[in-house]
């Protein structure tokens, strides 16, 4: 797995070479707890970023602090190398976040219409409807319309001011499977023309299948920074799986390789980093039992990336 701080260091002020996101060292508490903590991340234009953690992990905070609606306590955050407020007033970002507003008595055009007027060079309303996938809901009233429509909506109204960076915090929360599928196609569409975009989000093989890179945070700081199958390798190794057959589990966290013990009904699931010494083991062991060797699942490798030590049981 490759650290992107290197490969998209900042070479120096000019917005056109900085990166479009980058946090430097960003910390942000509140109280005793540290949302962010030692943020360290650069995106470079034209990526595709996912921001995956656990609940409160810091993703939302990060978001925040990226867009300025929050400062940092400490370190730096810049997007296209200026201060947050500026890019987003310069239209050059455009945000979709969880909490919705009230949604007003307005048709869709007139909505995306009345947002893109307060940039200075905003994206023409038929062209953020026909990105959004939305042309056919132009006359509509707003608060008419199914979750997956309202959803994007909102995405044509952060496509208003002709952002060269989108962000959205889970974006697809609460949207059935195909309302998804719409979502991201529009979403394609937006990348295809050289922007970047990140998004956070709880289902990775969405962020799998939609993002050139996933970032995993913990604690408010990275854990775990490449694609999903360099994420597979860093967190998950392989899954070596065996019927116990009556035989106890005792002394199997023990074997060469293994990572974790998983025990279900009389299945034994082991967790690995080198299968071919754990099956070596095994079979030393007479434990072979419908015995299967598999690639680690990205939900695998995310629960190992951000596992608590003190969560893990062991057998
Ligand atoms: N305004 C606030 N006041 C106090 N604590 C906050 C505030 N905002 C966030 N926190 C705390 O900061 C931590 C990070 O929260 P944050 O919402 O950034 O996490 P998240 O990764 O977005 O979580 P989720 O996936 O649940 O949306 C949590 O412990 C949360 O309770």
């Amino acid at each position: 797995m490759t650290t992107r701080a290197t490969k998209t260091a900042r070479t120096g002020t000019d917005t056109g070479t900085a990166p479009a996101v980058s946090f430097t060292g960003a910390v942000k508490t509140f109280g005793e707890v540290r949302a962010v903590d030692g943020l360290d991340l650069e995106i470079a234009a034209g990526e595709t970023v996912a921001l995956l953690g656990r609940n409160g992990a810091g993703k939302s905070t990060a978001i925040s602090l990226l867009l300025g609606l929050d400062d940092p306590d400490e370190g730096r955050v810049e997007l296209f190398g200026a201060a947050p407020q500026d890019s987003v007033r310069a239209g050059r970002v455009g945000a979709m976040l969880q909490e919705g507003r009230a949604v007003p008595r307005v048709t869709v055009a007139e909505l995306v219409g009345f947002v893109a007027g307060r940039y200075p060079a905003p994206m023409a309303v038929p062209e953020a409807l026909r990105l959004a996938g939305i042309e056919e809901l132009a006359g509509r009233r707003v608060d008419k319309l199914s979750g997956g429509q309202t959803q994007r909506v909102r995405f044509a109204v952060a496509l208003a001011g002709n952002p060269s960076l989108i962000v959205l915090d889970e974006p697809t929360a609460a949207l059935d499977v195909e309302a998804r599928h719409a979502f991201w196609a529009s979403m394609r569409a937006f990348t295809q023309r050289g922007h970047t975009v990140l998004f956070s989000t709880h289902y990775l093989e969405e962020a799998d299948a939609n993002a050139d890179r996933i970032v995993v945070i913990d604690h408010g700081r990275v854990v775990a920074d490449g694609s999903g199958e360099e994420l597979r390798r860093a967190g998950g190794g392989s899954l070596v799986c065996f019927d116990l057959a009556g035989r106890g589990s005792e002394g199997l966290s023990l074997l060469p390789g293994v990572l974790s013990v998983e025990i279900r009904g009389d299945r034994a699931r082991l967790r690995t980093d080198d299968s071919d010494a754990t099956v070596v083991a095994l079979a030393a062991m007479n434990a072979v039992r419908n015995l299967e060797v598999a690639p680690a699942s990205l939900d695998d490798a995310f629960m190992a990336l951000t596992a608590d030590p003190r969560d893990l049981e062991r057998v």
